[in-house]
């Protein structure tokens, strides 16, 4: 139970964002939550029914949602941003003239912004003046946990007060809150897995078996972690649920919308008709673009992303790619005990001699 005087903030009207402002709620904070649609804002205030994202959940009655930005914003001291990435920043641009130092600012939005190649926390701390910065990421699918399923998540900041804050308002008998300070590998783990669970739902709906799912998740994480590495994160970030915690469940689920996405292609479908029939925001779709520009230009080597890449944008058939990729150069298991570069050279000597 958190302390009843706890005013928490809600931006976005998805099925995450009411997830959290339930939980928030039931723990007795004074939750509000921010929706553009005034129509839905009714709805939900009327029937504690979120019906566009979460249809069959009861929303705890003290959640209060508003379309009044600065009335959702003022006076709480926890603001959670569930806002999808494309739409993030102008949010943000949009409550910064309410927001305070001392608020504390959570997102908790799995992708990455196409200019400079921005995470989200990262935009909070350019746009923002608060110290209290943090990301909330896991394996959490939304309407598990608005059925009370066990889940566990991860609040990742350099900031003792946000992490702690995080814990009290959110943990409760069925949601655990773990705490990191690797910010930048926590984010990272939720953005990437999105395009590896793309690759999963394709690999279900070609009728491709547990060998091939659990090759894909495994060197996924391979992938996922030599990206983020390279890039700055701690590995052994990638080892808790914000790496391979959330790789399983996203890659595993069809109640994952990037699965889906990969599912409706494999069925056949263009990716544009993919999108459509999902009706809401599969972060991976971009990801997948900008992740793979990111690798060329800085050299990281990441095959499953680039064949994602030409499967959905340059119309290669998904089966021909897995079997390009499975004619790629063997190397390494685990690339932090036995580097790629010297598998690769001894089986060039080995060919050779
Ligand atoms: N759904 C999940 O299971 C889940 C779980 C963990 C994390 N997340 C992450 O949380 C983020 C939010 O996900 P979600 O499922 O709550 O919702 P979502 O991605 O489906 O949509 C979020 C909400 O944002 C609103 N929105 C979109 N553009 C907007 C704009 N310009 N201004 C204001 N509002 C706008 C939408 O109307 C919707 O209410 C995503 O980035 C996702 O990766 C989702
Ligand atoms: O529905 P998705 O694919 O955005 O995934 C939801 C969450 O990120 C799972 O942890």
């Amino acid at each position: 139970m958190s302390d009843p005087r706890l005013q928490v903030a809600v931006l976005g009207g998805g099925s995450f964002g009411t997830a959290l402002a339930s939980i928030a709620a039931d723990n007795g904070a004074a939750v509000n939550q921010w929706l553009r649609d005034d129509d839905q804002v009714a709805a939900i205030n009327r029937d504690h029914r979120n019906r566009r994202y979460l249809a069959d959940f009861a929303i705890n009655p003290r959640v209060v949602a508003s379309s009044d930005l600065r009335a959702v914003i003022e006076g709480a001291s926890l603001v959670f941003v569930a806002i999808p990435s494309q739409a993030f920043l102008s949010v943000i641009r949009q409550a910064n003239r309410w927001l305070q130092p001392g608020q504390i600012l959570v997102s908790t939005t799995k992708g990455i912004q196409a200019d400079g190649f921005k995470l989200m926390s990262q935009i909070l701390e350019e746009e923002t003046d608060s110290p209290h910065i943090g990301v909330l990421s896991g394996p959490n699918l939304a309407s598990e946990i608005a059925q009370k399923q066990l889940t566990a998540t991860v609040i990742a900041s350099d900031d003792a007060l946000t992490r702690a804050r995080v814990q009290n308002a959110l943990g409760c008998d069925y949601f655990r809150v773990y705490a990191s300070n690797d910010r930048y590998g926590v984010e990272l783990g939720g953005a990437l897995k999105n395009i590896y669970a793309i690759a999963a739902g394709m690999a279900a709906a070609l009728g491709m078996g547990e060998n091939t799912r659990s090759m894909l998740m495994t060197r996924a994480l391979a992938e996922m972690s030599r990206f983020a590495v390279a890039l700055g994160a701690n590995p052994m970030t990638f080892l808790g649920l914000a790496g391979v915690g959330d790789l399983i469940v996203t890659c595993s689920s069809n109640l994952s919308r990037n699965y889906r996405v990969g599912q409706a292609l494999g069925e056949g479908r263009t990716l544009d008709e993919a999108i459509e029939a999902l009706g809401q925001v599969a972060e991976g779709v971009n990801t997948v673009s900008l992740v793979r520009g990111k690798a060329h230009e800085e050299g990281i080597y990441m095959p499953l992303c680039e064949g994602l890449y030409q499967v959905l944008f340059n119309g290669v058939p998904a089966r021909d790619m897995a079997r390009l990729l499975m004619q790629g150069e063997q190397s390494s298991d685990v690339e932090f005990t036995l580097a790629r570069e010297e598998v690769v050279q001894a089986k060039r000597r080995e060919e050779g001699s």
